[in-house]
C-alpha cells in the first residue's frame, strides 16, 4: 500500500534580489507502508528540498503530496490534521531540531500531543528504552547528550506521534562511525518492526545500499533512476548513478576510485538546457542538449532517466576531455 506519493513535484526559493532557485523541478517518488526507500545524489541536487516538501515544510509550485490518500498541506506541525501527524521528519543535525531548553521527556511529551494523547511518563520512559537510552534522560536537556544519542531522542519524539512513515533527512551523516551504523540499525529495526515507510535521505550511497529496498537517484531537482537497490548496484543504467557507484570506497579499504564525474552539480537557479546532465555525462549526444529526458522502464520497477543507455552499465566510465 502506498504511504507517501509525490508527483511532478516543482519547488522553487524565492530570494529578495536573487534569481529564483527551481531545488525540484519535476520529481516524485513513492514510499510503500513497510519500505525503505533511499534517496541518494551529491550535495545541492534537492533531496532536503524534496524531503521537506514531502511532509509539508516547504510548499510546492506544482505537484502532489499525498500521504495516505490526503493531500499534504503545507503547514506547521501543530496545525497540521492529527491523520498527517503520522508522517514525520527526522533531521540532519539533532541538536538544531531539539529544543535546548526543554527536557527529553517533555520533548517526547509533544510527539505525545502530536498523536492525540495526553502527557504520560510510563510511555515516555517506553519509548526512551525503544531508543536504548536511560530512562532518567526524560529529566536531562539535550546538551548533556552525545550526537548519536540526541538522534536517539529526535527518533523517540517522532516515534510519540504513532508514525506510519518517516522522512529522515541525512539522519546519520553528522554522526562518528560507531554512531552512523546504530542509529541507521535502529531506524531500520524500527521501520522493520512497526511496518513503517522510511524514506532515508543520505548522499552516502554505500549506507544506503545496505539499509535500502529501492534506491531513487536524484540529480538538479529530477530523478536520473530509480529501481530495486539490488538491481541499481547490479546492473545500473544512468551514467550519473554509474559514476556515484564508482565513486564509492570500495569495502576492502582501497580508497575511492577517482569519480569520472568533471566538475560539480551546476547551479540551479540556471540548469542546463536538455537533460540537466549532459554537460558533465561521458556518453552524452548531441541531442541531450536539447531534449528533456522522459523515464522509461527498464525492468519491473527500475526506471531510467536517459535514452542513450539501452544496456547496463558494467564498466567504468571514463570522463570526457
Ligand atoms: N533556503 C534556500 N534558499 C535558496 N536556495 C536554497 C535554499 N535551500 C536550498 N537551496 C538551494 O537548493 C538547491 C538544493 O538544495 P538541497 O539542500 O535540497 O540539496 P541536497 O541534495 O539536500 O544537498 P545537501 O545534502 O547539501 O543539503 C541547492 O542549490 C541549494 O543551494
Amino acid at each position: 500500500m502506498t504511504l507517501l506519493d509525490m508527483r511532478d513535484l516543482v519547488v522553487t526559493y524565492q530570494t529578495p534580489g536573487r534569481p529564483p532557485v527551481t531545488a525540484v523541478a519535476g520529481a516524485g517518488l513513492s514510499v510503500e507502508r513497510g519500505q525503505i526507500v533511499g534517496l541518494v545524489g551529491e550535495s545541492g541536487c534537492g533531496k532536503s528540498t524534496l524531503g521537506k516538501a514531502a511532509v509539508g515544510l516547504l510548499a510546492p509550485s506544482s505537484g502532489t503530496v499525498v500521504f495516505d490518500g490526503t493531500p499534504v498541506a503545507p503547514l506547521t506541525r501543530r496545525a497540521r490534521p492529527v491523520a498527517q501527524r503520522r508522517l514525520q521528519m527526522i533531521f540532519q543535525d539533532p541538536f538544531s531540531s531539539l529544543n535546548p531548553r526543554r527536557s527529553v521527556g517533555e520533548q517526547i511529551n509533544d510527539g505525545l500531543r502530536l498523536a492525540g494523547h495526553r502527557r504520560d511518563a510510563g510511555r515516555v520512559r517506553e519509548l526512551l528504552e525503544r531508543v536504548a537510552l536511560p530512562v532518567d534522560a526524560a529529566g536531562r536537556y539535550p546538551h548533556e547528550f552525545s550526537g548519536g544519542q540526541r538522534q536517539r531522542i529526535a527518533i523517540a519524539r517522532a516515534l510519540a506521534a504513532e508514525p506510519s512513515c518517516i522522512v529522515a533527512d541525512e539522519p546519520i551523516s553528522a554522526l562518528d562511525a560507531s554512531a552512523q551504523a546504530s542509529v541507521a540499525t535502529l531506524l531500520v529495526g524500527l521501520a522493520r518492526e512497526l511496518d513503517m515507510g522510511l524514506l532515508f535521505i543520505s548522499h552516502d550511497l554505500a549506507i544506503v545500499r545496505q539499509i535500502a529496498d529501492v534506491t531513487t537517484v536524484m540529480y538538479l531537482g529530477t530523478i536520473a533512476e530509480h529501481g530495486p537497490t539490488h538491481e541499481l548496484w547490479a546492473r545500473p543504467r544512468h551514467p550519473y548513478t554509474r559514476a556515484l557507484i564508482d565513486a564509492v570506497p570500495r569495502p576492502d579499504g582501497s580508497g575511492t576510485l577517482p569519480a569520472p564525474l568533471p566538475g560539480d552539480v551546476p547551479d540551479p537557479a540556471a540548469p542546463p538546457t536538455g537533460c540537466r546532465f549532459h554537460p558533465r555525462c561521458p556518453l552524452a549526444l548531441p541531442e541531450c542538449a536539447v531534449r528533456v529526458p522522459e523515464r522509461l522502464e527498464v525492468a519491473p520497477g527500475h526506471s531510467v532517466a536517459c535514452p542513450v543507455v539501452k544496456e547496463p552499465l558494467t564498466v567504468p566510465l571514463t570522463p570526457r576531455p
